[in-house]
């Protein structure tokens, strides 16, 4: 599908869990789906009343690069391999379901959550793509923020809660009407125009789920539903955070010279909501779709952090620390983003969250296995990283998009400093393992710094997580104690409990809070002094990856920079880039 690249094929893991599911139906006969697109992967999970996980498969899908120098940061999906992948995760669940002999598929209904902000463009009539999905972290949208922020990044921060960067949809939106020459004649066409789609991946999987025709390919569906949920509207720079409705203002905006109607976008509804039934998937015909959430949202929700001042840290490709503010939108000054973190129901109060967003996490790993080949695994990171006493001075940044939250610098690139003819690979590892920790220690200070809370504990979730000795150096970085919960698939469990509440599967938020158990604490044990000076040697190192890439190479970068430097905290050093570039924006599963 794209120059360069060839689409993969990966193995599906798939199992069951006899004992739970039996527990689970005898007391209630009733199980709620997940659809989970992550990033890296796709779920499909079955929770039982318990709130526990009865059968679950997973399968990775192709990242695609494309090669060239100009179009070196690009990141794609393929649409119709992403739907394919949640078919065969939902129907290697149900084969599992059959092989424990569970009749009648129980399947009381199925919530949806997905990446956030990667952009699909697509023809109702026809159900087929115009262009590759463009993924969040994609870099290709840097020139058309930097333009459309005429020197103030804030420009929309006030309506959106965003600041003008490419990790939002917005900026994909015109890129894709910039590019693709069928997709903008479609919408100059008076009667076409009707037909074309704009979604996230929330909005393309529930179109295909619901659509009634196949495809001679078997892979694309039309006549779909075309939604989206409060949380996944408000990640697109187009969303109005009071109204929580679309701004064909804000729209004009960004998309201009283009005209893009409010028609081509889709229409926002509650996380927890009755959507539709499903139609494509025989093996589920007819079950309700009654949630979709962002997933970082999902991991909040599943976190059971429902109202104003609990807040998590996810751990998986990226990392995303969010704080639930209530019903209040906290505007931020530090560089974070102001979002909608849920509405239960048409009646629902519409909930916010201020979220620092980071890019690179467990993605860092992948590259230390795909790329430098130093693990053949990303749990193996934890057992080189333990064969070192401490980082020895070596620390590694992860600029490889840049660095997003609380610095939004496209000019940064990934680096590794302090390095000594001593250092072998186990400090690298430490290092990248390492680096995922202080950047959430820079986005819980930020966070901290715009809506203060006495926070005794941080709840963790995601992939990484499972890496004891990061969680144990996390706990130490910010000196707090950090919570695993029993359900490590806590972004699944989120949009399974928002499905659930729309069909009575659960009452309320109380019972969801009382199906919450801890698995595992990591309390802070590193001396007060080891800790300053751990931090302080990652600022400095923060400091060299700033700048790398010149600023004709980055549209107006340095005036962009400009106006971000009182939210960022190491703005104010100098991008002397002495540390070694990585200009790699790939990241290979
Ligand atoms: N033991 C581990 N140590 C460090 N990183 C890990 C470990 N296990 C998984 N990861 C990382 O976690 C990420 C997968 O987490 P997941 O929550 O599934 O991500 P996503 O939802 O973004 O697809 C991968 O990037 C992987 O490298
Ligand atoms: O795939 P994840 O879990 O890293 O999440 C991606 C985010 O939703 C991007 O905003």
């Amino acid at each position: 599908m794209v120059d360069g690249e060839t689409k993969k094929t990966f193995p599906v893991k798939a199992w069951v869990d006899e004992k739970i599911l039996a527990e689970g139906l005898k007391m209630k006969p009733e199980l709620i789906g997940s659809i989970d697109n992550g990033t890296s992967s796709t779920r499909f999970l079955l929770f039982t009343p318990q709130g526990k996980i009865g059968a679950s498969a997973q399968v990775e899908y192709t990242q695609y690069f494309p090669s060239g120098e100009d179009k070196s940061g690009w990141h794609e999906h393929d649409p119709v391999e992403i739907w394919e992948s949640v078919v065969t995760c939902i129907q290697a669940v149900l084969k599992e379901l059959e092989k424990a002999k569970i009749k009648d598929r129980p399947i009381a209904a199925i919530g949806i959550t997905n990446q956030r902000e990667t952009t699909i463009a697509w023809d109702a009539d026809t159900g087929v793509p115009y262009y590759n999905a463009i993924v969040w972290d994609d870099l290709r949208t840097t020139g058309i923020a930097d333009e459309i922020a005429q020197g103030n990044a804030d420009r929309f921060r006030g309506k959106t809660g965003l600041p003008l960067a490419s990790y939002f949809a917005g900026t994909k939106v015109k890129w894709l009407v910039d590019n693709v020459p069928q997709l903008r004649q479609d919408l100059r066409d008076r009667e076409k125009s009707s037909s074309v789609r704009f979604g996230t991946v929330d909005s393309w999987l529930l179109y295909q789920l619901t659509g009634t025709k196949s495809r001679a390919q078997g892979a694309a569906n039309f006549n779909g539903m075309f939604a989206t949920d409060v949380s996944n509207a408000s990640r697109w720079l187009f969303l109005d955070l009071k109204t929580v409705q679309w701004d064909q203002g804000l729209v004009d905006a960004i998309c201009s010279p283009h005209k893009v109607p409010l028609s081509a976008l889709p229409t926002i509804m509650p996380s927890s909501h009755h959507y539709g039934v499903c139609q494509s998937i025989s093996e589920i015909q007819g079950v309700p779709l009654t949630a979709i959430l962002g997933d970082q949202q999902a991991a909040l929700f599943g976190q059971c952090a429902f109202d104003a001042g609990k807040a998590k840290c996810t751990y998986g490709t990226g990392l995303f620390l969010m704080k639930n503010t209530g019903t209040r939108q906290v505007a931020s000054t530090h560089g974070m983003l102001t979002t909608v973190a849920y509405q239960i129901g048409q009646k629902g109060k519409v909930y916010y969250a201020l979220e620092g967003s980071v890019s690179h996490s467990g993605s860092t790993i992948q590259w230390l296995r795909d790329k430098l080949n130093i693990i053949q695994s990303a749990p193996e990171s934890e057992s080189l990283a333990k064969g070192t006493q401490s980082n020895e001075g070596l620390y590694l940044v992860p600029a490889f998009a840049g660095l997003f939250a609380p610095h939004w610098r496209s000019d940064a690139r990934a680096c590794i400093v302090g390095m000594t003819a001593s250092h072998h690979k186990g400090h690298i590892c430490r290092a990248a393992l390492e680096a995922a920790c202080y950047q959430a220690r820079e986005v819980f200070e930020a966070i901290v710094a715009d809506s203060p809370f006495d926070l005794k504990s941080l709840s963790v979730d995601g992939g990484a997580t499972e890496n004891r000795l990061m969680m144990q150096f996390q706990s130490d970085m910010l000196d707090l104690t950090v919570i695993r919960p029993e359900v490590g698939e806590t972004t699944a469990l989120g949009a399974a409990f928002a499905a659930g509440l729309a069909v009575g599967v659960w009452k309320d938020l109380e019972e969801l809070n009382k199906l919450r158990a801890i698995k595992e604490k990591f309390q802070p044990s590193m001396d007060a002094r080891v800790r300053e000076k751990n931090w302080q040697g990652w600022q400095k190192a923060v400091s060299r990856s700033l700048g790398w890439i010149d600023s004709d190479a980055v549209e107006d970068t340095t005036e962009r920079a400009g106006s971000l430097a009182e939210m960022a905290p190491y703005v104010a050093l100098t991008g002397l880039a002495l540390g070694v570039g990585f200009l790699l924006g790939q990241r290979n599963k």
